[in-house]
């Protein structure tokens, strides 16, 4: 491997009382659904229940910020409060600079939204120049590996933090 490995050196945690929310986009659907179950396989090996893990969508990436902040805000007001939330979605360059105005706006929109509301927020956006980087990086080609995993272990160590 190179130096770069394989991402964040994974740690053991308890999520057996963590409640967890997903927010995706609808863009890209094959690749988003691989990330979607690479992180649930993620968080249910971390002791996640089925029933505190909540799946909302939303149109596109760049409705994630606002998808996920009303997200928290439900189940808060249902008191069944989340303890992190992983947005995700997939960007893929077209011919125009829409892609970069998205990319740049949500990742900002993304990590003041933590900030804001006092609660972890994943970073579950690939942002890629080719439907290829896009497949490997949800683990659908022989050399890739699904970024969900990685993003389902920080939202439970993330989480954990946040309780503490
Ligand atoms: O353009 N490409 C993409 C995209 N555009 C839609 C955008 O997120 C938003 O939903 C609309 O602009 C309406 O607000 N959304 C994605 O998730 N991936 C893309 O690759």
């Amino acid at each position: 491997h190179s130096v770069k490995g394989v991402g964040a050196v994974d740690r053991v945690y308890d999520g057996s009382n963590l409640r967890v929310g997903i927010v995706h986009a609808r863009w890209n659907d094959s690749v988003i659904s691989a990330l979607v179950k690479g992180a649930i396989v993620k968080l249910e090996a971390a002791g996640v229940k089925k029933e505190n893990i909540v799946v909302e969508t939303v149109p596109g990436s760049y409705e994630l910020p606002y998808g996920t902040k009303t997200l928290i805000r439900q189940q808060a007001k249902n008191c069944t409060p989340l303890d992190v939330v992983l947005p995700i979605g997939v960007l893929i360059k077209g011919s125009t600079m829409h892609f970069e105005y998205i990319a740049d706006a949500v990742s900002h929109g993304l990590m003041k939204l933590q900030f804001d509301i006092d609660l972890p927020v994943i970073f579950g956006l690939l942002t890629c120049l080719t439907e290829h980087q896009a497949l490997q990086r949800a683990g659908l080609t022989e050399d890739g590996h699904n970024h969900g995993e990685d993003w389902g272990s920080a939202a439970v160590e993330m989480a954990i933090k946040h309780q503490n």
